[in-house]
């Protein structure tokens, strides 16, 4: 089938290939520990990045990428149709052998994700933006952090909701942790970038999470700076109070 445009894939047939493919990739790397964790993390980085941006070119020629691992290229800022990429979320996890590792895969339209795919390659999971379940059911009364604990936000909504932390390694993990329903939220502030957490918010977003920056305001993506250090992802039953305790940071 020829899809408008002339393409094979759809976006969201290409964003869900691309994030499993990088991570088979990825899980070769890893196999066997045969390579110490430096080589792992630097080759995992380099060799998912050479794939995707490839894989990009020839599939996508038109479009414009924002990739952790690429040179930024300014024309970005007037394309209409932006991929947001981490080849490899949560490298130092992935270089010590955890299974808290991501591959992030967005296209942005006008600053918003549009298609999203994450993958967490070592527990055997894709989420889609276009496939994604509604998150439901109880509430957890848990949290995700990360292997350093939490930030001073998330520790004041932990306590004002009175969440348990659970340490999850990788902003992809995190986030998708929240999307199975396993945790109720994720706070974070204090830096990351676009592409940390641009398909975990497509994703999170599609499942019907809230997610926001600290202050409540739309995250918006395809910055000239590509820093974007602080956002909520959180079930909408707990966001009017999540913000509440988020007000004083913010
Ligand atoms: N204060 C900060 N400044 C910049 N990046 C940060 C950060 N805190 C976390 N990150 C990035 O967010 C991702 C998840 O981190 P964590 O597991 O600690 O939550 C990691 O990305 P990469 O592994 O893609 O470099 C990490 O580098
Ligand atoms: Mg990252």
């Amino acid at each position: 089938m020829t899809l408008p445009g002339g393409y094979r894939h759809s976006d969201a047939e290409l964003a869900a290939m691309i994030a499993e493919g990088a991570g088979q990739l990825l899980l070769g790397v890893g196999h066997g520990a045969l390579l110490d964790r430096r080589q792992l993390g630097d080759l995992g980085d380099a060799l998912a990045e050479a794939w995707i941006s490839r894989v990009l070119q020839r599939q996508r020629p038109g479009d414009a990428v924002l990739s952790e691992e690429a040179e930024d290229d300014l024309a970005r800022l007037a394309a209409d149709r932006v991929w947001i990429i981490d080849p490899l979320d949560g490298t130092s996890e992935f270089s010590r052998g955890t299974t808290h590792w991501a591959v992030h895969v967005a296209l942005t339209r006008n600053g918003i994700p549009d298609v999203s795919a994450v993958s967490l390659p070592a527990q055997g999971q894709l989420f889609r933006s276009d496939e994604v379940a509604q998150v439901g059911g109880e509430l957890t009364g848990r949290i995700a952090v990360s292997r350093f604990g939490h930030s001073y936000p998330s520790a004041a909504v932990a306590e004002r909701l009175r969440l348990q932390a659970v340490h999850i390694g990788s902003a992809g993990a995190k986030a998708m942790a929240v999307v199975r329903g396993d945790v109720d939220a994720y706070i974070h502030s204090g830096g990351q970038f676009e592409w940390d957490n641009c398909a975990p918010v497509g994703v999170a977003t599609a499942a019907g999470l809230h997610c926001s920056r600290l202050d409540g305001s739309t995250i918006v993506y395809n910055n000239p700076q590509p820093y974007l250090p602080d956002f909520v992802i959180c079930r909408k039953e707990i966001a009017d109070e999540v913000l509440e305790a988020l007000r004083y940071f913010s």
